[in-house]
């Protein structure tokens, strides 16, 4: 059976300050499990909609549901603990803690989520157990494990960003324009191992870029402005 994992319905957003409104979304989905691609050029709106999504700025009541939750009703303590819980962000310049190892910028995760802690006690042994599980999964080596994080090549760190992101099995994985800092081969390469590690566990996937050519990899690719009214010129 399959589930809604993101709903929107006449979402409205506007900043403090603009003269217009920078989202209208009359309706866009995305079901559990679903593998997603959104694109947009820059300033589209692309990082605010995933701001909205991830619990970072709240919407009007009725507007947004993030597996189940009405983002307008709850509160920004309520919010941050569904994002911490819930949602796996993968950043652009990683944000890791670059004098920890691999494996313990990976297992910092729980430290904020005592849901995510709670799951991989249900699974392993020892908590770095998993989070050595996953990075080797993502093709880190075994040497590079114990490593701090700024001795590592970009590709590696940005696996163990990814790698961070699944720790604790949240439901949906939030990556913006996590592979622009990466060559075509490291690239292609790494959708696929994040894609693997999604289907494993039926993990949500929004994965947001400005580069088109990525579309082919994933089950569904929408351009924010086709589904934006703001932007699309019929505001
Ligand atoms: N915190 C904020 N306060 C006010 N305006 C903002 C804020 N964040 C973004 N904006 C404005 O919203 C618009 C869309 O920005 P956003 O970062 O969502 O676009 P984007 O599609 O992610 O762009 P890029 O691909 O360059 O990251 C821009 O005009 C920006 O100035």
């Amino acid at each position: 059976m399959t589930s809604t994992c993101i709903e929107l319905n006449n979402l409205e957003f506007q900043w403090p300050g603009a003269t217009r409104p920078l989202l209208s979304i009359p309706q866009f989905s995305v079901q559990q499990g679903e593998r997603v691609l959104l694109r947009g050029a820059s300033g589209s709106g692309k990082s605010t909609l995933l701001s909205l999504i991830a619990g970072i700025h709240a919407p009007a009541k009725n507007q947004l549901h993030v597996l189940g939750h009405d983002m307008g009703k709850l509160s920004q303590r309520q919010r941050d603990k569904l994002r911490a819980n819930e949602i796996g962000y993968i950043f652009q310049q990683f944000n890791l803690l670059p004098y920890l190892s691999a494996v313990a910028n990976v297992s910092l995760a729980e430290k904020f989520s005592p849901a995510r802690r709670r799951r991989v006690n249900e699974t392993s042994r020892n908590h770095n157990e998993r989070a050595k599980e996953l990075l080797l999964q993502l093709g880190l080596n075994e040497s590079d494990l114990f490593r701090p994080a700024h001795q590592l090549s970009v590709g590696q760190q940005q696996r163990v960003a990814a790698a961070r992101a699944l720790y604790g099995s949240p439901a949906l994985i939030i990556a913006d324009e996590p592979t622009s800092a990466l060559d075509a081969d490291h690239r292609d390469n790494f959708i696929q191992v994040l894609f693997n590690a999604c289907q494993q566990y039926n993990t949500t996937l929004l994965f947001v870029t400005h580069d088109g050519s990525l579309a082919h990899h994933f089950q569904r690719s929408i351009e924010l402005n086709e589904i934006n009214q703001a932007t699309s010129g019929r505001l």
